[in-house]
């Protein structure tokens, strides 16, 4: 589950570059919209809670925007031009994460057992740091593995 947590955050630069090039919005809702329609239909089948893997993938996209967001106040800040060969958001960014999106459901479906588990929660404060991007103090991180235990 923790790497491919961290997978689908090391893709958040790339789409970074991509919106920065095309000057395309970071916010895309109906995007969003999509993937959670199709995470909702492929949660029933693999028998997680749907509410669950929503939430969890509304965290994916929140901790994927965080990154965005601090990416393009720092390229503003250093005036930066476009990137010399960016990747294509259609093409090449947004199919890596649709191949994550099962593998990702999968996990879910061995983690919601032990989402209520105490030890659970001391689990990801011991091993996230070391298997999931740290970048920005860590708040992308945290925002992406909160849905994953309880308070
Ligand atoms: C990654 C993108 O940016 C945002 C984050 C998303 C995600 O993590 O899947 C989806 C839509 C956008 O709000 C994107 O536009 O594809």
């Amino acid at each position: 589950m923790l790497s491919l947590v961290d997978e689908r955050l090391e893709v958040a630069p790339l789409v970074a570059r991509a919106k920065w090039n095309t000057g395309t919005n970071i916010e895309a809702p109906k995007r969003e919209t999509e993937i959670l329609d199709r995470v909702a239909s492929r949660a029933a089948e693999a028998g997680v809670d749907e509410a669950f893997a929503r939430d969890f993938f509304q965290a994916q996209f929140e901790a994927s925007k965080l990154v965005q967001r601090r990416l393009h106040r720092r390229w503003q800040k250093e005036e930066r031009g476009p990137f010399d060969n960016p990747p294509d958001l259609a093409e090449d960014v947004r199919p890596v994460l649709d191949r994550l999106t099962p593998a990702l459901i999968e996990a879910l479906a061995e983690w919601q057992p032990l989402v209520e588990d105490p030890s659970v929660a001391l689990y990801l404060e011991a091993r996230a740091p070391e298997l999931v991007t740290g970048d920005f103090d860590g708040e992308p991180r945290r925002v992406a593995l909160e849905p994953l235990k309880t308070q």
